[in-house]
């Protein structure tokens, strides 16, 4: 299942963004502050409609589908992480199958054990602390079984070991067959465990493709403004800043 974005342009925030993104791949979405990487995600989670081109997912418009059949094979994180209703972490994670139509509970305690939060399952949401809301959202978006997990921002407030728990829970849904498209802020973290790099800068493609020709230092200097180096071998890298 292919999650394609065609020539889009939106509301001046993206222009010409044209992506065709694989299933069983981490693609990450890198750029600096308002280069337009939220505005993507949304565009390819069917969220905002662009004013021309499409978003398609296996070549049929996202605009063009219920929001019910979207949500079963497209699941989103938004960059807030805000609980409106104030529920056991359980129920709020089960609302995850909710474009299923079933409250299947093997799918809400996997995505519980898989963010760690099987302790926290009966705790009111509203009680939790930043980086284990972050965690029930994210578990919330796991428990729908997407085809896709689209998620802006994810490890942001996650702790080390939770960081590198869920890096390693997203790469095993992309070799299960799942395409997983992450925002991210940390060069290191993209380079070190993503497929494929898609750098934004003010709503165009800077640079797109593996990880090391997409986040090479000249990349980094040109969108950035940082001189930097890496150091480590690929896959263990760490950006040294000058
Ligand atoms: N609802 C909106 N109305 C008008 N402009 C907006 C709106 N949302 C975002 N923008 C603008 O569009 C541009 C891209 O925003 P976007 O949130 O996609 O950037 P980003 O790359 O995700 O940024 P950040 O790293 O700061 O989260 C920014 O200049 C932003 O100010």
């Amino acid at each position: 299942m292919r999650l394609a974005a065609q020539a889009i342009s939106v509301a001046k925030r993206l222009s010409d963004v044209s992506l065709m993104l694989e299933p069983g791949t981490i693609t990450a979405i890198c750029g600096p502050n308002g280069a337009g990487k939220s505005t993507l995600l949304e565009t390819l989670a069917g969220l905002l409609e662009p004013d021309s081109g499409a978003a398609l997912l296996d070549g049929e418009p996202l605009a063009a589908m219920t929001p019910r059949t979207r949500g079963q094979k497209i699941g989103y994180l938004p960059q807030a992480h805000e609980i409106a209703w104030d529920v056991p972490v359980r129920s709020l994670v089960a609302l995850g199958r909710m474009p299923h139509g079933d409250s299947d509970p093997a799918p809400v305690a996997a995505s519980l054990a898989a963010l760690d939060l099987q302790s926290f399952a009966e705790r009111r949401a509203q009680s939790l602390s930043g980086g284990e809301t972050a965690r029930v959202l994210l578990a919330r978006v796991l428990a729908g079984e997407p085809a896709w997990i689209l998620a802006d921002e994810p490890l942001a407030a996650l702790d080390l070991a939770h960081q590198l728990a869920l890096l390693r829970h997203l790469r095993s849904a992309a070799k299960a067959g799942a395409g997983v498209v992450l925002v991210l802020h940390d060069l290191a973290l993209a380079m070190n465990h993503a497929d494929r790099v898609v750098v934004l800068d003010k709503g165009r493609v800077a640079a797109d493709g593996g990880c090391e020709n997409a986040l090479a230092t000249e990349v980094v200097e040109r969108v950035w403004g940082v001189t930097a180096r890496w150091i480590g071998e690929p896959g263990q890298r760490a950006l040294v800043t000058f």
